[in-house]
């Protein structure tokens, strides 16, 4: 499948003409067309309701994406996924994050092996321990029950568990409290340090690899924190666990290898909150909970690895998102939930997505001359409409934007949630309905505007309309539901990646920020003036230098 450019095949080439006739059409006519556009453009996965039908295409679009998908051979692309092959090729590795919430007995290999068992093994490992935690069997060095769980991780050994411990909040044990570290600003653990007492807190240090800058300044202030405050060396072992694939470097660190939950090089770091780096998740919610999240993903695999292409969800919402990135050339994507709890949902699909696809380089070696993974952003829903909604809907930037909402709140306090709803309905029917002249004429008029009044306002009340969205609809957010939703926009990636024909589970962009840190630390260690760099750099540094104190 190398070297395969996505713009030479024949249904991109069908796309481009087929482009230029609906690139003009409004999308609200192909609901006048169609009175059952909802019924043709919409469809159930599991516990999740998609309606893609308030975007710019028509059945042909449809058909011609999928051709698309086709000629890179999709659903056998899907299977070496799943079947553990070493689809990440420049770290030479397997994509395995399904085979952590795989519940369907079937083995799965890895390099010749059948992972399932150790996979298994670190789950009962997690469970016990959580219950220890719960039960409170598991003491601190005082014979304290632990109340608080900090973990220090960042990227994906952070922004997984905040988004899910965030999400369902709902489902919180009684009695622990989940703090997370993440930046290498002090003020970070220094606002955590304030709310918990190390008697009772347990420290979760999670990082894939062990040697990440952050995380790892971060594990040993926590530890000196810990000595200082009246936690001795033998008091360790109950206070500091690790989750990582790095054994030695675990035991450099002092934490005892009996608190360590192991996880494989083939989870890739934004796709491990199903691993062990999932802990701090399971000893928020309980380990319960956890494993429903995972069964919720696993229903989603299911649905990617067995639905045809054309009712298979996250197929689907990939081929929009091609579609308006690579045609129409929207630049961005907006997700944006109608739900607080998924307040973090939009950050951690901006990791998933710019950090897998962010590349410009194609699988055969060659630099791609057409666009790839999107700036992917978004707040939550009714806040976004009182921030940004204004560029969206009359800005001059094409922004699709998916719109998710629980049918039920946690909350049901008075008429919120109708509210809530009424809005996330309205806002993308506006979107798609615009406003036309007549129509903001006739309300400046019902105002008692005066026709010169009229006139100078109606070009600012204006709104063009033809906004795409995507509503995507679930009964409530519960473990399940959200496992399914974390899996639906996971799959999305990977068949992105597919099309645009590049390795979704590196990152070797992110590499380059490391190393040229870790060249300018020696030189803030001494007064002396640095010259090696360019003139900005250089001066920043010495205009730094003499700045602090
Ligand atoms: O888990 P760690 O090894 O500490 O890595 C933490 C993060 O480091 C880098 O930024 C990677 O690009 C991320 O994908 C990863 O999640």
């Amino acid at each position: 499948m190398k070297n395969i450019n996505p713009t030479s095949t024949a249904a991109w080439k069908k796309l481009q003409v087929h482009y230029q006739s609906v690139k003009d059409q409004h999308i609200k006519d192909y609901f006048t067309k169609d009175s059952n556009r909802f019924e043709h453009f919409s469809l159930k996965a599991n516990d999740i309701l998609i309606d893609y039908s308030k975007n710019k295409l028509t059945e042909e679009t449809l058909k011609l994406l999928l051709e698309l998908a086709e000629e890179f051979k999709l659903p056998e692309q899907i299977k070496s996924m799943f079947s553990g092959e070493k689809i990440n090729e420049t770290e030479s590795r397997a994509v395995l994050h399904t085979a952590l919430r795989n519940f369907s007995d079937q083995p799965v290999y890895e390099s010749g092996e059948d992972i399932m068992p150790q996979i298994k093994e670190v789950l009962k490992q997690m469970k016990n321990f959580c219950e220890k935690v719960h039960n409170g069997d598991w003491k601190g060095y005082s014979g304290k029950k632990i109340t608080d769980i900090v973990n220090i991780g960042i990227g994906g050994s952070d922004l997984g568990p905040v988004m899910v411990t965030e999400a369902l909040k709902p489902y919180q044990k009684e009695g622990i409290k989940v703090h997370f570290v993440s930046n290498i600003d002090a003020s970070h653990i220094a606002e955590v340090f304030k709310k918990i007492n190390p008697e009772s807190t347990l420290f979760l240090i999670a990082s894939k690899t062990f040697t990440t800058q952050e995380t790892m300044t971060n594990a040993h202030t926590a530890r000196n924190w810990f000595l200082e405050n009246g936690g001795n060396e033998k008091d360790i072992a109950k206070h500091f666990a690790a989750l990582s694939t790095n054994q030695k470097a675990v035991e450099d660190f002092g934490i005892d290898p009996a608190n360590m939950f192991v996880f494989w090089d083939w989870v890739g770091g934004r796709y491990s909150l199903w691993s062990a780096i999932g802990l701090s998740i399971a000893l928020s919610i309980g380990y319960d909970n956890f494993e429903e999240l995972l069964k919720g993903a696993h229903e989603m695999d299911q649905h990617f690895l067995n639905q045809p292409l054309a009712e298979n969800a996250p197929v689907l919402l990939a081929l929009i998102g091609i579609w308006y990135n690579n045609f129409f050339e929207a630049e961005t994507e907006a997700i944006l939930p109608y739900d607080q709890y998924l307040h973090r949902f939009a950050a951690y699909f901006q990791q998933g997505n710019m950090e897998s696809n962010g590349k410009s380089v194609d699988r055969g070696g060659e630099k791609v001359h057409y666009q790839t993974g999107p700036i992917v952003w978004g707040e939550p829903g009714t806040n976004g409409q009182h921030a940004f909604y204004q560029l969206i809907h009359q800005g001059t930037k094409l922004i699709p934007c998916d719109f998710i909402a629980p049918a039920n709140s946690h909350h049901p306090i008075g008429d919120h949630h109708e509210k809530l709803l009424a809005n996330f309905f309205a806002q993308t029917e506006a979107l798609m309905n615009g406003k036309t002249e007549t129509e903001a004429r006739k309300e400046l008029q019902e105002k008692g505007m005066n026709e010169d009044e009229i006139a100078k306002l109606v070009p600012f009340k204006v709104f063009a309309g033809n906004n795409p969205t995507n509503s995507i609809l679930l009964e409530k957010i519960t473990p399940k539901s959200l496992g399914n939703l974390i899996a639906l926009y996971e799959h999305k990636i990977y068949v992105q990646g597919v099309i645009w024909n590049i390795f979704s589970f590196d990152q070797w962009g992110v590499e380059l920020g490391k190393q040229l840190a870790g060249l300018i630390l020696p030189e803030l260690k001494h007064n002396n003036p640095v010259i090696g760099h360019d003139s900005s750099t250089n001066g920043l540094i010495n205009e730094y230098k003499k700045m602090r104190k």
